[in-house]
């Protein structure tokens, strides 16, 4: 099972690294891998393997954390039903996107970052995906709210970028200006 050390930090070179296309369909390796990513969220969302383990608890990896730099990611967390969902992407893209854009009053954090950063993260806070599943399906998706959070925060780790590098550090916690109606 993947645990903490398991997973690189910050400075480590690979997540500043743009992460390379997968083959689809997936090889079973690649397959096994997704597998282990999402079994990883899974055991650090239970509160009893977690302390067991002393797993931080997260609700997306990416495979740069791991210190392997393929476009993969997956995502748990519950949806604006309140029903769980479970995402495994392979070279995942946003196709479009609101002008709107939304941040986390809370902030953000990263399994690869072992300190607070606090300050505004802006994200769309509507977004257009494609992607293929565990399958090699194609897969098409609108996400909103805190998925479309989460699933921008892994998609920046498969090109490098930190959440805290969006954090407008003159400013920190100004709030993004609303999108200019059209009159
Ligand atoms: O890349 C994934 N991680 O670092 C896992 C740990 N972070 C979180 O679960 C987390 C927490 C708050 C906001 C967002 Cl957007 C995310 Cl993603
Ligand atoms: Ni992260």
């Amino acid at each position: 099972m993947l645990t903490m050390d398991d997973i690189i930090r910050e400075g480590h070179p690979t997540l500043r690294k743009t992460a390379e296309e997968v083959e689809v369909p997936l090889t079973s390796e690649n397959k096994q891998l997704l597998e282990k990513m999402m079994e990883f969220l899974v055991h650090s969302q239970d509160p009893e393997i977690a302390e067991q383990y002393k797993l931080r608890p997260g609700v997306g990896l990416a495979a740069p954390q791991i210190g392997i730099s393929k476009r993969m990611v997956v995502m748990r967390t519950t949806d604006q039903q309140d029903e769980l969902v479970e995402y495994a992407f392979v070279n995942p893209r946003i196709v479009s996107h609101s002008a709107e854009t939304t941040y986390l009053e809370s902030g953000e954090g990263c399994l690869s970052v072992d300190r607070e950063v606090s300050g505004i993260v802006p994200r769309y806070a509507r977004i257009k995906i494609e992607a293929y599943d565990l399958n090699g399906n194609k897969v098409v998706k609108r996400l909103r709210g805190f998925l479309a959070i989460v699933f921008q925060h892994e998609l920046d780790h498969l090109n490098g970028i930190m959440f805290y590098d969006r954090i407008d550090e003159n400013d920190p916690f100004k709030k993004p200006l609303p999108p200019q109606e059209v009159i």
